[in-house]
């Protein structure tokens, strides 16, 4: 049994659900008795609580990604989609969280930021995890949590099983779409480069849309997730740059330097060249 679960199970039990408060449902009492600020700062408070809405936001794009690799892998795409199009609507939230953080002036950072230590989100393991998710793989970030047994093995996990798009590639096959079969079966701790053959089996979905609707609407709809997220990474980018320049980061990067160059990197290469050949 899961934690989650097994937690749920004695809340009932002990509680008896009738009594059970609005706050006692929500654990707010943990939820609320967490931001625990470093220094007595007046906007650290808003920087602990973005950083939390946003993990928690990540908690809840991992729960649907994980969920519709498994209904894309079992056939079931129109129960994907939906929890697909509900992952792009969480997106959206994080992305305009960054509006609320660019009230914070660097005058006003700099006054907290030395107290951050080495901490980083180069650490949030719920965004690497994310990143698995949709197939970028990077080894350097499991070292992260090498003294951290049970997070490591979770990122060891998410780093071994294949990804959204993997999972989006063996639908391409099963429809009967010519994929190289070294894909279906490739070792999915290495990330996904690019393909001849997926390129042309998706050209032939977007070619032939009727035929193919429902790996067309996949296709968008990772599109719009890559779309996000890239947004996410743009705006995080800016974000950083406006706060705190050039300056290097906490996590050991160049900072806005490193940033920018993530920027480069594409999850789903070919939904992108695609739109070239049309
Ligand atoms: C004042 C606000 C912020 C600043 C100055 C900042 C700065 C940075 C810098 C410089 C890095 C590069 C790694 C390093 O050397 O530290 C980084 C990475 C990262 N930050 Fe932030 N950040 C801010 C807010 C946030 C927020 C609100 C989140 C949301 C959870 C976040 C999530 C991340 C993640 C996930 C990475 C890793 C990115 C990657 O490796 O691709 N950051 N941040
Ligand atoms: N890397 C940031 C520090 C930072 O932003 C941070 C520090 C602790 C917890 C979360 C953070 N957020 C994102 O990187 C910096 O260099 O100022």
């Amino acid at each position: 049994m899961k934690y989650e679960d097994s937690k749920a199970k004695e809340k009932v039990h002990t509680d008896f659900r009738e009594k059970m408060t609005y706050g006692e449902y929500l654990d707010l009492d943990q939820l609320l008795d967490a931001q625990n600020r470093l220094s007595d700062h007046h906007d650290e408070m808003l920087f602990i609580v973005i950083h939390q809405v946003s993990e928690l936001w990540m908690k809840l794009i991992l729960h649907e990604l994980r969920a519709s690799i498994e209904s894309i892998r079992g056939g079931d795409l129109q129960s994907a989609f939906k929890m697909l199009a509900r992952v792009s609507k969480i997106q959206t939230q994080i992305i305009h969280a960054w509006d609320v953080l660019s009230t914070l002036t660097p005058a006003e950072y700099i006054q907290f930021r030395d107290q951050l230590g080495q901490a980083s989100g180069f650490q949030s393991y719920q965004y690497r995890m994310i990143e698995f998710a949709l197939g970028y793989k990077t080894p350097h970030v499991l070292k992260i949590y090498e003294k951290n047994p049970e997070l490591h093995g979770k990122l060891q996990e998410a780093y071994e099983a294949p990804s959204i798009y993997d999972a989006a590639i063996e639908a391409l096959s099963k429809a009967g779409l010519d994929i190289n079969p070294a894909l279906v079966n490739r070792d999915f701790t290495e990330t996904y480069h690019g393909d001849e053959t997926v390129e042309a089996a998706w050209t032939n979905v977007y070619e032939n849309v009727e035929k193919y609707w429902d790996l067309y609407q996949l296709a968008e709809k990772l599109v719009d997730i890559e779309d996000w997220l890239q947004q996410w990474r743009f705006r995080h980018m800016k974000t950083v740059e406006r706060i705190i320049g050039h300056k290097t980061g906490t996590g050991g990067s160049s900072g806005v330097g490193y940033l920018k160059k993530v920027l480069d990197h594409r999850f789903f290469p070919e939904l992108w060249d695609v739109r070239t050949n049309l």
